[in-house]
């Protein structure tokens, strides 16, 4: 379905962030691995948490809905979980896809993994590769999905991932659970935490070393995960399309209520307050370990400040919602350091890029990034129609566009939406943005 996305003149309003994505597959995924029954409060309802749900339930973990975000999983302990007898579909999610590999191949598992047109075109190699390493065997399509995976009994290793990956890092921690001796993933430059976290929260001895922008985590396979419940955080990536709405048009107040503030995840509110973006963060108490913040933002003059590579990670979902900011902004400003943009749902360099020269920006890309000439605020011409390429971020930057352009921006297909923010196109409309579908 397509939609389009109106200018308005002001955005008003306080919205709850829907549940976090990452936190959200991982509490499904430990509590599966748990002896017992763990409630799971707040769970995200988007089509990819929903894909690892049943990946788990067909892996043998008793999985039930009570009512809205409220789930109940009950594991059956380490030594419990079975060989699925299907395919275990991961539908859009690199996430579910590659920490399901990890869970697999260390509880010794064997299972085939596909999934829709966008993750059979990411690369796999990248978790396949430490797995073979600890003893896991697979047969993929040249390191595509679909592909099968065998577990094994596995052997520890010290892994240093050549990308900054916290999904290649979760999945070799997960696998490592089930392997002989202690695993270590090195990290050069830090990924989000979630997994060192919830680990810890589920009773599991986790040592993370911090150095020079860099980690390393270390685990000792063999411990067992106890069942608790968990409260999953607002999803700061998800905040960032309403926040950053409300900084683009020219009147109004937007405020998102319980985000996450976790430093590996807030690149973009350091990005766009350097900017000089009118963003207000108030934190407003714990949850699951986590700081929750509110998080106000104005309308706000930008101007071009291209982000330091350093800044990469914290920010790596936010880039094509960067590019629309940097497209409101005065002057120019190039984005470097961030290859695997071209690895995410779509290649997210060159679908950022379309989608803002679709709309009269000027935008150039790079190997590692891309540049925009910034049209200034309310100088962006919109008008034009976005290829979403499978990709969720693009659609909804594209429709966040649209509300502070001169002309209607219209999205293609808007069913990626649906996979981490289903609730988007209702908040939206509460802070008064004017997006038709169909
Ligand atoms: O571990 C996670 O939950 C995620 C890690 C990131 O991917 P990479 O590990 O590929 O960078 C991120 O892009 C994705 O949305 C969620
Ligand atoms: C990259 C993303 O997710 P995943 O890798 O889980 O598909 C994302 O949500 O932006």
């Amino acid at each position: 379905m397509r939609a389009t996305s109106k200018p308005i003149a002001r955005l008003d309003g306080a919205l709850r962030a829907p549940g976090d994505k990452s936190c959200s597959h991982r509490a499904l995924m430990f509590a599966g691995l748990a002896e017992g029954t763990s409630v799971i409060e707040g769970l995200l309802e988007g089509e990819d948490v929903k894909d690892t749900a049943k990946a788990m339930a067909a892996c043998g973990a008793h999985v039930e809905r009570l009512s809205l975000r409220r789930w109940k999983v009950t594991g059956v302990g380490a030594a419990g979980l079975k060989n699925p007898e299907g395919v275990l579909d991961m539908g859009n999610s690199g996430t579910g896809a590659r920490l399901m590999m990890g869970l697999v191949a260390g509880q010794k598992l064997k299972a085939t993994f596909d999934g829709d047109v966008s993750l059979r075109s990411r690369p796999m190699g990248r978790v396949l590769d430490p797995l073979s390493e600890m003893g896991a065997k697979n047969e993929s399509n040249g390191g595509k999905l679909p592909l099968t995976l065998e577990g094994a009994p596995l052997t520890a290793i010290e892994y240093t991932p050549p990308h900054a990956s916290a999904q290649v890092k979760s999945c070799v921690m997960l696998a490592g659970l089930g392997a002989t001796g202690t695993t270590i993933v090195n990290e050069p430059r830090k990924t989000r935490d979630h997994t060192e976290r919830m680990l810890r929260a589920f009773g599991v001895t986790v040592d993370v070393e911090e150095k020079d922008g860099g980690t390393r985590v270390s685990l000792e396979g063999g411990q067992k995960l106890v069942a608790t419940n968990v409260d999953i955080p607002g999803d700061p990536s998800s905040a960032t399309f309403l926040w950053a709405a409300g900084l683009l048009v020219q009147e109004g107040s937007v405020s998102v209520l319980n985000v996450m503030e976790n430093p590996t995840r807030d690149g973009l509110v350091h990005a766009a307050k350097a900017m000089g973006a009118d963003l207000e963060v108030t934190k407003t108490g714990e949850s699951g370990g986590e700081v929750i913040t509110r998080i106000t933002s104005n309308p706000s003059s930008l101007s071009a400040k291209s982000p330091d590579m350093a800044i990469v990670p914290a920010m790596i979902d936010e880039f094509p919602l960067f590019g629309v900011l940097a497209a409101f902004a005065d002057g120019d400003t190039l984005v470097t350091g961030a290859e695997e943009l071209r690895v995410k749902e779509s290649d997210r360099i060159t679908a950022t890029v379309n989608m803002l020269k679709a709309n009269g920006v000027h935008a150039e890309e790079r190997p590692d990034g891309f540049l925009v000439k910034g049209c200034g605020r309310g100088g962006v011409p919109g008008g034009g129609v976005v290829n979403a390429c499978h990709d969720h971020r693009i659609a909804m930057s594209a429709l966040v566009m649209g509300c502070a352009a001169k002309a209607p921006v219209s999205v293609d297909d808007i069913s990626a939406v649906a996979t981490s923010y289903p609730d988007f196109f209702a908040h939206m409309q509460a802070l008064g943005a004017d997006i038709e579908q169909g």
